[in-house]
């Protein structure tokens, strides 16, 4: 009788638990361990207050039956119609847990791993208990457009910052709609065609020095290098240029301070981590696990004192942020959060794009002969003499921006790479602004209700390789689908299903400079250098196998022989 009597109050005490711990979803996690271990006890003490019984025998079944009854409950509750996300598709352990994504995570297969639940289950599933993840073409805009949904919970975890949600972190991580707006408009200032047009000058005397390094490692002859790592070191210099209006020096002396490093280590953890956004800030609590972050920070934090020491020579990011915003030293944290945000946006991105187009040109000589070809063609006409190495002349002061913007095959070659490699591969994370309850979407005459606590995802690597918007052969590299515009073209290219840097409000505020720096110095590789891969060295299999979706798309070497071309 004494035995009963524990086991249900230890049962409707597991089921009372859950229903608390859902109405205040999230708890936090300090909160949550304190009542796992104190309920059992006061539960067993009120049963044996009722029925008293050998206390010892009560206290060793207390645990057991508490912990195995709220399991069961979550677990049923997850799996039952009445969750709101019921009638959607996905593996029943995704519906129960989000520990396998995270373990995939961990391996940073992510990407691979939503496609093929997409390909399965179709385009709206279920990928954790509370979490949808669409490539649907009506749900899209209603997700990520202007009357879409704030950057959900995920994005908190991927906070370089304090990681508050109601706090002025940086653009990237703030959840709040008014908090997101303010933010962006002093960002749109920082990419006025002033201010590029002030970036596109930086860009060409720090490519010029890519450029010279590249030319000594070559020498008169041939040099096996790992482009990739030459390419962050190039993205990564450039991103100091006009963010802090320092020179890092990567390029001349190696990445000594370990900094690319750094960054690349800070996101694999946020990239696991995000899986389960509330136990984030515990994680984070534990100095041996956050230790990359902490350093990586502080670099930033260092960088922006430096420059808030100096006087400004030009219009820099940390300018815009800062005095153009009307922002003084004592909201140093923000522009600091800011620049931090830059300092990542502004370098992996476009390095994992310049080196994804690599390999890709590499492995289509064809496609690589054709843009050559259009790249030997436009600089010819256009007397674009300055990057070609043989002249070794200096910058001549000519912004060459918008002829490279009207190339053709160039572009199409990195549409095609964005396309097949984009830079945040399944992170655009959504979910109904924080007090808003719920947001409700249409897809056709159905309506999908989201209650807050719950939130979706769109895969970028998965829509783009969808063949209902590119086909034929999705997941191959053909930069042709981005020239032709009849309606009898042979290929289906959705256009407005390509979305490399997001859309809405939310959309990549430096993409305008992106593209620049990506025509800029992708042209320059194909014009001065001969370029193919290190076989027997280096296998290019490895290069697809060594992608990982750390929330940015993280890449291994690119091992490749590289000499000089000649005078075209
Ligand atoms: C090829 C290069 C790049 C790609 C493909 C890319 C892509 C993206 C994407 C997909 C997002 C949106 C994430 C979302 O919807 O939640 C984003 C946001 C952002 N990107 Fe980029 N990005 C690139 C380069 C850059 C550069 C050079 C900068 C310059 C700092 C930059 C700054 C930002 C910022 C500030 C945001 C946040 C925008 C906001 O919250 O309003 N990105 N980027």
């Amino acid at each position: 009788m004494a035995f009963k009597a524990t086991l249900l109050a230890n049962i409707l005490a597991a089921i009372a638990t859950h229903a608390w711990m859902k109405t205040y979803d999230p708890v936090p996690l300090g909160v949550v361990v304190t009542a796992l271990l104190t309920v059992p006890l006061i539960s067993t003490f009120i049963a044996n207050f009722i029925n008293p019984s050998s206390s010892m025998f009560s206290l060793v079944l207390a645990y057991p039956s508490f912990y195995f009854a709220l399991t069961a409950s979550i677990c049923a509750y997850r799996l039952s119609p009445f969750h709101p996300l019921a009638k959607f598709p996905g593996p029943i352990m995704l519906k129960l847990t989000k520990l396998p994504s995270t373990w995939i995570a961990f391996k940073g297969k992510n990407h691979v791993y939503v496609k093929d639940l997409h390909d399965r289950y179709g385009p709206i599933i279920r990928t954790g208990p509370n979490e949808l993840s669409t490539i649907d073409k009506e749900l899209i805009p209603q997700i990520l457009g202007n009357q879409g949904m704030p950057r959900g919970p995920q994005w908190e975890a991927r906070s370089f910052g304090s990681g508050e949600s109601n706090g002025l972190d940086s653009l990237i991580s703030s959840r709040y709609t008014a908090v997101h707006a303010e933010l962006r408009v002093q960002w749109n200032k920082a990419f006025s065609a002033e201010a590029l047009r002030n970036y596109e000058e930086l860009l060409i005397p720090r490519l010029v020095e890519f450029n010279n390094h590249l030319k000594k490692a070559c020498g008169k002859g041939t040099a096996q290098l790992n482009i990739a790592n030459w390419i962050s070191r190039f993205t990564y210099d450039f991103m100091g240029d006009w963010v802090f209006s320092e020179n890092f020096k990567t390029m001349e002396n190696g990445d000594k301070e370990g900094r690319i490093e750094m960054m690349d280590k800070s996101m694999h953890l946020m990239s696991i981590i995000q899986q389960i956004p509330w136990i984030a800030p515990s994680v984070r609590s534990f100095p041996i696990l956050n230790k990359w972050i902490v350093k990586f920070v502080s670099y930033n934090i260092q960088d922006s004192t430096i420059r808030s020491q100096k006087e400004m020579k030009r219009k820099d990011l940390f300018y815009y942020m800062g005095e153009a915003a009307g922002r003084s030293g004592s909201d140093f944290d923000v522009i600091a959060e800011n620049c931090n945000l830059a300092s990542i946006a502004a370098s992996d991105t476009t390095a994992s794009i310049l080196s994804n187009a690599v390999y890709s040109l590499l492995s289509n000589p064809e496609k690589y002969k054709k843009l050559q070809q259009e790249v030997d063609k436009t600089f010819t006409e256009h007397e674009i003499n300055s990057f070609h190495l043989s002249t070794g002349e200096e910058v001549d002061g000519k912004m060459y921006g918008e002829i490279l913007g009207s190339m053709k095959y160039l572009n199409a070659v990195l549409n095609e790479t964005m396309r097949l490699y984009p830079v945040i591969p399944t992170g655009l994370h959504r979910a109904p602004e924080p007090g808003s309850s719920s947001k409700t979407l249409r897809i056709g005459n159905d309506i999908i209700l989201l209650p807050e606590g719950n939130s979706v995802n769109v895969s970028l690597y998965a829509l783009h390789r969808d063949s209902r918007n590119f086909s034929p052969h999705p997941d191959a590299f053909i930069p042709e689908r981005w020239l032709s515009s009849s309606e009898k073209s042979e290929y289906v290219t959705s256009k407005d299903m390509f979305i490399p840097f997001s859309m809405g409000p939310a959309n990549c505020a430096g993409r305008t400079l992106a593209l620049v720096e990506l025509r800029y110095t992708l042209s320059f590789l194909v014009r001065n250098f001969n370029m193919e891969f290190d076989t027997p060295n280096y296998d290019p299999a490895r290069w697809v196998q060594d992608l990982r979706d750390q929330y940015v798309l993280q890449k291994g070497g690119l091992h490749l022989r590289m000499s000089l071309r000649g005078e075209q």
